[in-house]
């Protein structure tokens, strides 16, 4: 066992070539394991997406986040569908400051708390950007999706499971697909900010991955064992994103590395493999000494299996696990259980009268927009 302080995973966070990964899979599996399972923090390189698209999807959400203000409110955060974007003001009701501001574009994650109601109608859209913003969003979730799948594929032989067995609840093509990606902005900071707290707190994903487009030079990202890591006596669980955060004295870095994704275990994988491998929890610092102390800016992609799709790990450590469920630890439900207390979310997203694989109309998808109530923060 390693001691806790700072470096305590520098050293093991490891670069993975996942290149050629038809021929070399059995090779990239096994670097995969030790990653997952030691830090649950990695980078790969080798992973086919070209500079030049990943870059274009930069500017993309760098255009949405120069749209003025009242342009960005039209585009909503609908918190049972994960689209949309959430300010800086909403997100103060999260972590406390108004240093991070979300916005999420695409597939429809669900249709609202109903597992027969996903879609992907791409009707919903900041119109104002345009054809183009919409297929440069559209063409790089499916690029890091098809990156992901092959993660998973690996992850499972890794374990001596079958290939298929982590990447078969997340077809993108699916109606029912809740994989989704965000664009993260965060507002330039002035010298003080160095003191200040945290741009993004710290918490662990509640996905299955995560495939995390970091921006070369937009450094802050920082790693701290936690979630049934012993390691580090300093860290505290407190609670999850959305009510309480961690708290570690000793951080270590993941910058950005150029051509390098980096990617990180969710609580849901942590969940499915028994525990064997982590879901780490991170957070990102305000900028200090010589930083850059401009906007930074991060694209996420949350992997999520299909919601009505029920893991377990092969131990059984923990009870039978539903896409749905897993999704519901995080902000979105959260969202949905303070405004309904008694429950009736969850009966909403079983029961229904629309049949399985039926989506909604147009016209019935844009009424159920309008029916989701909108926090009030
Ligand atoms: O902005 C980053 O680098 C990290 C973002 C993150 O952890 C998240 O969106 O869950
Ligand atoms: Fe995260």
């Amino acid at each position: 066992m390693t001691s806790a302080g700072e470096g305590y995973v520098a050293s093991k966070v490891l670069i993975i070539d996942v290149s050629d990964f038809e021929n070399r899979k059995q090779e990239i599996a096994h670097q995969l394991h030790a990653a997952a399972k030691d830090v649950g923090f990695f980078y790969i390189k080798g992973h086919g997406i070209p500079q030049a698209d990943i870059e274009a999807a930069f500017q993309a959400g760098q255009r949405f986040y120069d749209l003025p203000e009242e342009a960005k409110k039209n585009f909503r955060w609908i918190p049972d569908r994960y689209l949309g974007w959430r300010s800086q003001s909403d997100l103060q009701s999260v972590t406390g400051n108004k240093l991070w501001e979300w916005a999420s574009f695409g597939r429809y994650g669900t249709g609202g708390y109903d597992v027969h109601k996903q879609e992907f109608l791409g009707s919903r859209w900041p119109q104002e950007l345009g054809e183009s913003f919409k297929n440069t969003s559209l063409k790089f979730q499916a690029q890091t999706h098809e990156v992901a799948v092959k993660l998973l594929r690996a992850l499972a032989l890794s374990l001596g499971r079958d290939e298929d067995e982590f990447a078969k609840p997340f077809d993108i093509a699916s109606e029912e697909n809740p994989s989704f990606m965000a664009w993260n902005w965060y507002p330039p900071v002035n010298e003080e900010a160095a003191q200040g707290p945290p741009r993004l707190h710290a918490h662990a994903d509640m996905d299955i991955i995560t495939l995390l487009h970091q921006r070369t030079g937009d450094c802050g990202l920082e790693i701290a064992p936690g979630k049934d890591v012993d390691e580090n006596p300093d860290l505290h669980e407190i609670g999850n994103i959305w009510n309480a955060v961690p708290t570690a004295k000793h951080w270590t870095p993941i910058d950005p590395i150029e051509g390098c994704i980096t990617v990180n275990i969710g609580d849901g994988l942590q969940w499915w493999t028994d525990g064997l491998f982590k879901s780490t929890y991170h957070r990102v610092r305000a900028p200090k000494g010589t930083d850059n102390k401009g906007s930074r800016m991060s694209m996420p992609y949350f992997v999520n299996p299909k919601l009505n799709y029920t893991f377990q790990g092969p131990e059984k450590k923990y009870p039978p696990l539903s896409g749905f469920d897993l999704l519901a630890k995080t902000g979105n439900a959260y969202e949905a259980r303070r405004n309904d207390p008694q429950g009736k979310w969850k009966q909403q997203a079983y029961g229904n009268g629309v049949k399985a694989g039926q989506a909604p109309t147009l016209q019935e998808a844009e009424a159920i927009d309008t029916a989701v109530p909108i926090p009030s923060h």
